[in-house]
Formats: structure tokens, C-alpha cells, sequence
């Protein structure tokens, strides 16, 4: 039978249009991405308002322009940019460096709730999920680089140091996550906006966004150890408030990234949790394994090291 790979349009949640990497199979296109050297493809689905993967999407003239094409063409062309960022940037190929597939769907809802549109995005260990949004709080989540960047190293912390997502180490989960959607947005825009989700969150109101790495307690939370905050370490408490204490290493990352750059850091911060950190690591061991792997890469003692050691100090850790 007929098959290729092809390139398509799509219209984006904002109304862009993109250029996707499409795949025809007897005169249906599909969300298929296979122009990566990857073992398996990148794939985005439509969950169908369900808690599922659900269908692959597709379009007969390979222009995938409808509204609920949206969200999809936006998951699908911000998970090949950030495939492409992990590998030309640290040679990983996907999330677990076996270029195994990256499967995203799109109208996903809460399995506890199917009755609404999901506030949410995650990495459920097998793939990206993400929530069309109520419109309020929330547009559809896929339309953030920043976000798909952001679970998608979810997945790259899951197969390397595998942060156990609780306490200190689920903080350490998160704030990694909000490095590299950054990192990766910056590379991607040309200039970096220390803010996470913007583009996404309330759609209503224009300026905010739902973290800065910045300025952490413009949004409520915390920038120095002294001010980490207690929670239960339960649902309801967000695991001991990881998308809370973040803040702290992600002011870090700000007083680090300011001084050496988004490049310099992105090394160094991949290095550590690659090889040194594990599923129990403290903010102090976050610490002490990007020292370790800045001494590493740029030798002891240098800007790039000393820049951490401040950058840490300056949050009260170490
Ligand atoms: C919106 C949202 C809700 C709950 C968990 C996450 C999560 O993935 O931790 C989440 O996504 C983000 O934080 C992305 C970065 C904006
Ligand atoms: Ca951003
Ligand atoms: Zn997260």
C-alpha cells in the first residue's frame, strides 16, 4: 500500500500556523511524526474527552486546520522541538535515550471527572496528557512550549535520576522540569522569559503566568529555604507542596542562569540529573551534584562553579 512521510499545516490553539511533519497512508494523513532517528515515532492522539490515549489524529487533506485539530497540532510540533532540543543539545535520544516513542494525547479530562475540560498536563510514565483547560484558568495546556518542555522532562527524570515526587525530591522534580521548559522555550524564541505557563494560563488576563523562576513569590511561592513551606505530604497537600517549594531551586536556577547563560546552565543542570542525582536527593544534593558536574565539565573553581555555589547560598542551601 501507499505510505510517506509528509509535511502538512496546522492551525495552533493561538491561531499560528505550523508547518508538522505528517504521515499518509492510503490517502489519510496522520499525526505521525518518523523524520526523527528514532526507534519509534512521534504520535499525537485525540482522547475524545475521556481519560485515554484515544485515536491518532487525522486529517484527508493533511491541512489540520479544524478547532479541535488545535491542541494536537500544538502537542505534536512542540514535542518534536523539544526531541530535537534533548538530542542536539545533550545527544539523548527521547526520554530514555532508546528513541523510544513520544505519544501525546490532546482532550484528555480527569478520570475522577469526566463531566468537564481538565485544568492539567502530566507525564502518566507512558505519555504526555493534556487538558483542554476550563478557559478560565486554563486554555488548552498544549499550547505552551514551555509546558510541553516541562513534562516532557518529566519523563527524561523519570528514566535518569528518577526523583521520587514528594518532599524536597519532588521539588527537585518540578523545579528541573521548569528549567528545561524554559530552556527549551528560550532556545526556541531567542530570548528567555523566566515565567512558566504564560501563554496558557487565564486566558482572560494578559501579564501573568502560572510560575516565575524569576520572581517565585510573585505567585506564590517561596525563594529561600528559610521559607519552605510544610504541607502534607498527600494529594491534597501536593506531595509536600512540590509545585510550591520549586520555587527555591528555581530561584537558584535564576541567579545561576543570569550570571553563566541558559547554555552553560542547561549542561551543567542535564549533567546532574543524569549522572548524579537519584530518587532521595535533597536540595543539598542538588546542590552538590551541579558543583560536581560544573567542576566536571568547566573545571573546579571556575565562574560556572562558583556561580552555583553563590547561586544556592544566595536560597540559603549550602
Ligand atoms: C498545569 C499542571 C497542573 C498539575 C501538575 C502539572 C505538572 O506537570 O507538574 C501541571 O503542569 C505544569 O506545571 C506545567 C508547567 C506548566
Ligand atoms: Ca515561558
Ligand atoms: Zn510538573
Amino acid at each position: 500500500i501507499q505510505h510517506a512521510e509528509t509535511t502538512g499545516t496546522g492551525t495552533g490553539v493561538l491561531g499560528d500556523t505550523k508547518t508538522i511533519n505528517t504521515y499518509e497512508q492510503s490517502g489519510t494523513y496522520s499525526l505521525s511524526d518518523r523524520t526523527k532517528p528514532m526507534n519509534g515515532n512521534i504520535e499525537t492522539y485525540d482522547a475524545g474527552d475521556q481519560w485515554a490515549t484515544g485515536t491518532i489524529v487525522t486529517d484527508s487533506d493533511n491541512n489540520f486546520t479544524s478547532s479541535r485539530q488545535k491542541a494536537a497540532v500544538d502537542a505534536h510540533f512542540y514535542a518534536g522541538v523539544v526531541y530535537d532540543y534533548f538530542k542536539e543539545e545533550h545527544n539523548r535520544n527521547s526520554y530514555d535515550n532508546q528513541g523510544s516513542d513520544i505519544i501525546s494525547s490532546v482532550h484528555v479530562r480527569d478520570q475522577n471527572d469526566l463531566s468537564r475540560p481538565w485544568n492539567n498536563a502530566a507525564w502518566v510514565g507512558t505519555q504526555m496528557v493534556y487538558g483542554d483547560g476550563d478557559g478560565s484558568t486554563f486554555t488548552a495546556l498544549s499550547a505552551s512550549l514551555d509546558v510541553v518542555g516541562h513534562e516532557l522532562t518529566h519523563a527524561v527524570t523519570d528514566f535518569s535520576a528518577d526523583l521520587v515526587y514528594e518532599l524536597e525530591p519532588g521539588a527537585l522534580n518540578e523545579s528541573f522540569s521548569d528549567v528545561f521548559g524554559l530552556i527549551v522555550e528560550a532556545g526556541y524564541e531567542g530570548s528567555v522569559d523566566w515565567l512558566l505557563g504564560e501563554e496558557v494560563y487565564t486566558p482572560g488576563i494578559s501579564g501573568d503566568a502560572l510560575r516565575s523562576i524569576s520572581n517565585p513569590t510573585q505567585y506564590g511561592q517561596p525563594d529561600h529555604y528559610d521559607d519552605f513551606v510544610v504541607l502534607p505530604n498527600t494529594q491534597q497537600g501536593d506531595w509536600g507542596g512540590v509545585h510550591t517549594n520549586s520555587g527555591i531551586p528555581n530561584k537558584a536556577f535564576y541567579n545561576i542562569a543570569n550570571t553563566i547563560g541558559l547554555d552553560k546552565s542547561g549542561q551543567i543542570y542535564y549533567r546532574a540529573l543524569t549522572q548524579y542525582l537519584t530518587s532521595q536527593s535533597q536540595f543539598i544534593d542538588a546542590r552538590n551534584a551541579l558543583l560536581q558536574s560544573a567542576a566536571d565539565i568547566y573545571g573546579e573553581d571556575g565562574v560556572e562553579y562558583n556561580a552555583i555555589a553563590d547561586g544556592f547560598a544566595a536560597v540559603g542551601i549550602g
